[in-house]
């Protein structure tokens, strides 16, 4: 699997993502590529970038008005090729902190929590069990790793990152009331959000030089969805997109290293029908809408 590949300045690229330059604005693209266990599989997901784009389109609408988001559009400045997924957005001065919010005890968290009772710093009550839902959500921000995991950080680390007490504070506050808002219409679908990343910068185009929401938002790639259905505390739970095509790359002996083995047409084609369940699920639309829209 390669980039786009667009006649455009590059500017960034991920495991699944690229970034490119549009002068006064960005073109961020979301491959089909699939990563499980942090490797990149050869072969990808049709229309999982699409599905990522959409469900991020469809939470900046949702979340505008808990805080400005750099999206500007699907269509209008982006080429054919990469129509539907891709969005045009405001060039922002991103923030170097990964704000993550967490509203039940999984993943790093959980092994953070049963090595020290706490997660990021924050004390949590002893006895959670895995995947529990927690008292309240809690704000556990990370540095950027350029290679490898990001680092869990405190707010006061944070502070100190960014330079700016208040920041810190204001990236707490706004995270978490993002993910609260989230976690209730997830809920209202039937759809657990488990825990998300969000990624903040400054327009500085903008003389109040805003703060502004960043990145790819509340898609299944930067968040924990659990279907509510068989959710169980004491165990980890079933990705909701991803569970399909990592219990067919457990089943294959893998070691979990590169290279990763070529996903089978069957387990491509379920996992590309998961996709589009969390799309239709999330948004509560039929995905051919968000086909129809940008083609
Ligand atoms: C982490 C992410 C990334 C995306 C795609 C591929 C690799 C990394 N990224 C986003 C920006 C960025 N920079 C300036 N303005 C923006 N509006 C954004 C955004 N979103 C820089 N990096």
């Amino acid at each position: 699997m390669t980039a786009a590949d667009l006649d455009l300045p590059l500017i960034a690229s991920g495991k699944v993502r690229e970034l490119y330059d549009l002068d006064d604005r960005l073109l961020l693209v979301a491959s089909d590529r699939i990563s499980t266990y942090d490797v990149v599989h050869p072969n990808g997901i049709p229309d999982k970038g699409k599905v990522l784009t959409g469900i991020s389109v469809f939470w900046f609408d949702k979340t505008a008005h808990i805080i400005p988001n750099h999206y500007i559009s699907a269509t209008d400045g982006v080429p054919d090729k990469v129509r539907g997924r891709a969005m045009v957005v405001k060039k922002l001065t991103m923030l170097p902190v990964e704000c993550v919010v967490r509203g039940y005890i999984t993943g790093s968290g959980w092994k953070d929590y049963q090595a020290t009772g706490r997660v990021s710093g924050i004390q949590l009550p002893p006895g959670l069990r895995e995947s529990e839902k927690l008292p309240a959500p809690i704000f556990t921000p990370s540095t950027k790793a350029d290679e490898g995991h990001d680092e869990p950080i405190d707010l006061e680390r944070a502070a100190e990152i960014l330079g700016d007490r208040e920041l810190a504070g204001r990236l707490r506050d706004v995270s978490i009331a993002l993910y609260s808002h989230a976690a209730g219409l997830a809920a209202e679908r039937g759809v657990i959000l488990a825990d998300t990343k969000f990624e903040f910068g400054i327009d500085e185009a903008d003389p109040a030089r805003p703060l502004v929401l960043g990145d790819e938002v509340l898609t299944p790639d930067s968040s924990r969805y659990w279907p509510v259905e068989g959710y169980e505390p004491g165990h980890g739970q079933p990705s909701f997109d991803k569970q399909y095509v990592r219990d067919w790359a457990s089943s294959t002996g893998w070691d979990k290293a590169p290279p990763a083995p070529e996903i089978p047409a069957d387990v491509v084609a379920g996992t590309r029908a998961r996709y589009v369940e969390a799309y239709e699920l999330i948004t509560g639309e039929p995905f051919d809408g968000w086909l129809s829209r940008t083609s």
